[in-house]
């Protein structure tokens, strides 16, 4: 569970930068406090009301070095040039020593984290994006860095000096009538105790609120998402009504919860403050009649005491606003600490990402494997499995059977809950993750094309790849085909602006891409869209191409293309029920008979 002190942790690489532009700011705010006393002293100066010690002490410093008499010139030149100091002097060095270090302190902090965000996106386990979709991961991470970026200038620029300044004018008070302090303290603090627990009350609102806006943003990237498919059910009204019920709850939560509770807020803070106003204007007018204080300190304590009253309202504003960004911070750091799983930072903080450590021949043992994603389903089931080095083993089954989980398991995305998975006699969770899954390729059912070139994607895996070695995988591929008919061949742009892939050709450039690593185990796994002839054709000959030089595993849902797989392993919800050629499980005339005899006739595919 995130709290603040991971706020704190946010800023913390930058403390010592931190206290310096926060103490800069205190000071400049507590300086200002120089003027109400100076015009003060004028004050006294003029109506022949005699000056504060220190001020005469000073006055008559200056005396003695500019050899000037004691008079009323030289106690105006004085305090005239302290003004002037404190506000002309001060002005240009005030943005520079403030304003400036916060926002670099802010805008740092955002590059380092958005990094350790990137960094956190990377290394979460698939699971986590089963159960998050981007719209709402992306929508998270936006606001958290925004409200830590926005938030840290207003806490450290203006809401700790402004304290410090509103207590400044407290011990100048103090110094000149104590019952007036007294006042003025005992109202502050009730004012202040009342906001912040009122406050805590609206972050509960802010967080729920949080999570709402949460839910629609993730149903908006799901809408653009699956936008073809919206369109071709015409849900267009239906998603649009979805989405305006949650925004009208948003609406619920933001105008009759929260903003009525700080209207109600700022209501009860301006009457409390106008009241302790009046109050010290009658309690300082009574002293100053009883000639306990001076017209000068009449004018300074009302001078500073109005302005400490006018600092609340800024004050209970920059809290109120980091009541704001408060859930959105905080639902931000709970995505930083979910945990990584195997796929841990080192991963993606690797000195050398590209060095091979590990050469296979491609030998792999399933040993009494058992898995489910959650502990009360088997998905996986005592499975036991000897693939020798250089095989094509083909994985057949109905859907659900657990094809597809097994070579998850093989990738690492999970682990087992029993047994082992060796490769070559090690097991692979003895294995550096990252070095390992190097050494394995997969081509998924839909191939994942980045916006760039088609050199680019095909050298995805491998970036220092030789154009030669690029052209070979792509003649194994059948690639080359696909290139020689593109306006730019190989610097053709393909993805989000450039040329669309049918199903057939993105397969096709899947596995050239993975050929080029040179992976010892290579993993295919199928596409159920029904390909073309040609296409089909294309990839069967690309496997046959393949196949005896690495070890290669094809999750198979077409039986035509696992007719001379060396090995075929047929699963029937989550068990191994039969291994064989293809001919001796048609032999068998087992559930591989029944599969392909329903194929032969179209009914189906599994
Ligand atoms: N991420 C997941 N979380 C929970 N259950 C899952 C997850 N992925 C798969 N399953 C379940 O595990 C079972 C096996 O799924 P798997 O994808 O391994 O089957 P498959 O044989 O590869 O199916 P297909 O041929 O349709 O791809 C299914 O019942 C599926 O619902």
């Amino acid at each position: 569970m995130a709290n603040f002190r991971d706020i704190l942790n946010y800023f913390r690489p930058y403390w010592k930068l931190s206290i310096f532009s926060i103490t800069a700011s205190s000071l400049y705010e507590i300086i200002d406090l120089v003027v109400p006393y100076a015009i003060g002293q004028i004050l006294n100066v003029l109506s022949n009301q005699p000056l504060d010690k220190p001020v005469q002490e000073a006055v008559a410093t200056l005396a003695n070095l500019t050899n000037y008499p004691v008079n009323k010139s030289l106690s105006l030149t004085l305090l005239l040039g302290l003004i002037f100091f404190v506000t002309v002097v001060r002005a240009p060095t005030q943005p520079w020593l403030t304003l400036w270090f916060h926002w670099d302190i802010a805008l740092r902090a955002r590059r380092d984290k958005t990094q350790t965000a990137i960094a956190k996106i990377l290394t979460l386990p698939l699971e986590f994006y089963d159960e998050n979709n981007p719209g709402r991961i992306a929508g998270r991470i936006a606001r958290g860095l925004a409200n830590h970026t926005w938030g840290y200038p207003e806490i450290a620029g203006q809401f700790i000096p402004k304290l410090l300044r509103v207590l400044g004018i407290f011990v100048f008070i103090a110094f000149i009538e104590w019952r007036i302090a007294a006042l003025f303290l005992i109202s502050f603090i009730l004012i202040l105790s009342f906001s912040l627990k009122e406050l805590q009350r609206l972050v509960g609102c802010e967080m729920r609120l949080d999570k709402y806006m949460e839910n629609t943003e993730s149903r908006t990237s799901e809408i653009v998402t699956n936008i073809k498919t919206v369109k071709a059910f015409a849900t267009e009204a239906k998603e649009l009504e979805r989405q305006k019920q949650r925004l009208r709850r948003e609406l619920k939560v933001v105008d009759y919860r929260l903003h009525k509770g700080y209207v109600k807020l700022a209501t009860l803070q301006k009457t409390v403050i106008q009241f302790c106003v009046f109050m010290i204007l009658g309690l300082t007018l009574v002293s100053t009649i009883n000639g306990k204080i001076s017209l000068g300190h009449f004018v300074m304590t009302l001078t500073l005491s109005s302005m400490a009253y006018s600092e609340l309202e800024p004050i209970s504003n920059l809290a109120e606003s980091f009541a704001r960004r408060y859930s959105s911070m905080m639902r931000f750091h709970e995505f930083l600490q979910t945990p990584s799983g195997i796929d841990l930072d080192g991963l993606i903080f690797k000195e050398n990402p590209t060095e091979i450590l590990y050469e296979f021949t491609g030998k792999i043992e399933f040993s009494h494997i058992s898995f489910g994603y959650d502990s009360n389903r088997q998905v996986l089931q005592d499975i036991n499995l000897l693939i020798e080095p250089y095989q094509t083993v083909a994985l057949v089954g109905i859907s659900g059977s657990g094809k597809s989980t097994l070579v998850k398991l093989l990738l690492r995305y999970f682990e087992p809950q029993t047994g082992q998975i060796l490769i070559d006699g090690e097991d692979i969770r003895t294995l550096d993750v990252g070095n390992y899954r190097r050494r394995l390729a997969i081509v998924h059912q839909e191939v994942d094309v980045f916006n760039g070139t088609i050199l680019d994607n095909l050298k995805y895996g491998r970036t220092n790849a030789t154009f030669e070695q690029v052209q070979e995988a792509c003649r194994i591929a059948k690639v080359d085909e696909v290139v020689q008919h593109l306006p730019q061949g190989y610097y053709t742009v393909v993805g989000e602006r450039g040329v669309r892939l049918s199903g057939g050709q993105r397969q096709r450039l899947g596995i050239a891409r993975a050929l080029l690593v040179e992976p010892d185990i290579l993993i295919f796994d199928e596409a159920t869209s029904s390909l073309d002839y040609e296409s089909e054709r294309s990839i069967q000959l690309a496997m046959g191409s393949i196949q005896g030089t690495r070890t290669t595993i094809i999750i198979a849902h077409r039986l035509t293309t696992v007719r001379e797989a060396d090995k075929i392993v047929v699963l029937d919800k989550g068990k191994i029920a039969e291994v064989g050629s293809h001919a001796e499980l048609l032999r068998q005339e087992g559930i591989y008979h029944r599969l392909h005899s329903l194929q032969e006739t179209g009914d189906i595919i599994v």
